[in-house]
């Protein structure tokens, strides 16, 4: 389908590097490659060919994961890595509801929104303001805001303004004191995803998830290592995100 006028969309040249621009058939103005007409790119679709000053460029859509990689980054971001096991083990699906605690950059929250639009609902509670107005430049940048809202407020005692979730994920330092503001918010049979750095936060979560009667408590750390390949060269890379967080996953039983 060719592109429309609005679109979010990025060029990339021979070296793999990305240039991102919103579309309009007029003029447009691209980081290092100066002022173009917008026209160029009516009736060109995903991945078509463009010549810009002499180059050759493709003009691509984004998906969920150029989306991450290139969002303005606050706090550190839960990495596609990560996300994908969230979405996979919570079951995530276009048309569920979910509370996400911790928007930080709103890394989590555009794989959330990319999988639960245009029928689902995400809702996040951030406790600064700051944090949380970064994250909705990046997700209005997806286009996806529209499935979005947040509220400022703590984990721990805030009112949540959002019921019967089919999902919570939490990415926030002691989830084991925000339990009993959350789980009533959470519909039985839902799951629950806690992200935490450091092992000794993983017991608190997990015991506190443990003493209030969740099932199939399991926790995790995802390991992506990349691959060098050269014909008859082939191997490991020398570099890996070596360590991001713990996660844990559990369901709600009625008790
Ligand atoms: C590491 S960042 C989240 C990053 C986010 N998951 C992403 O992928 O971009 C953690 C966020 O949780 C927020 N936070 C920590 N404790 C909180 C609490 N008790 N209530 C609400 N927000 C909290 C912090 O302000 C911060 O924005």
């Amino acid at each position: 389908m060719a592109f429309n006028e609005g679109e979010f969309l990025y060029l990339q040249g021979e070296d793999g590097k990305r240039s991102w621009f919103r579309l309009q058939f007029g003029m447009i103005k691209m980081g290092g490659l100066g002022v173009i007409d917008g026209k160029r790119f009516e009736g060109l679709d995903d991945g078509d060919v463009v010549e810009i000053v002499g180059r050759r460029f493709n003009v691509f859509r984004p998906g969920v994961v150029e989306l991450m990689e290139s969002l303005d980054r606050g706090a550190q971001i839960i990495t596609p890595k990560d996300a994908c096991a969230i979405l996979m083990e919570c079951d995530i699906k276009a048309g569920d509801r979910v509370i996400e605690v911790g928007a930080g950059s709103g890394g989590l929250t555009t794989a959330l929104l990319h999988t639960v639009a245009p029928t689902g609902h995400v809702h996040t509670v951030e406790f600064k303001e700051q944090n949380a107005e970064k994250a909705l430049k990046n997700v209005k940048r997806t286009g996806l805001d529209q499935y979005w809202s947040y509220q400022i407020g703590d984990a721990r005692s805030v009112d949540i303004d959002f019921d019967d979730a089919d999902v919570i994920t939490t990415d926030m330092p002691d989830v084991e004191n925000a339990l009993d503001n959350l789980v009533p918010h959470l519909r039985n049979g839902g799951r629950i995803c806690t992200y935490v750095p450091n092992a000794n936060q993983l017991e608190l979560a997990v015991n506190a998830l443990r003493g209030r009667g969740f099932t199939d408590v399991r926790s995790m750390e995802i390991m992506r290592r990349g691959m060098e390949v050269h014909n008859g060269g082939t191997r490991p890379s020398f570099e890996m995100l070596g360590h991001t967080g713990y996660l844990t996953f559990a369901r709600k039983r009625s008790v």
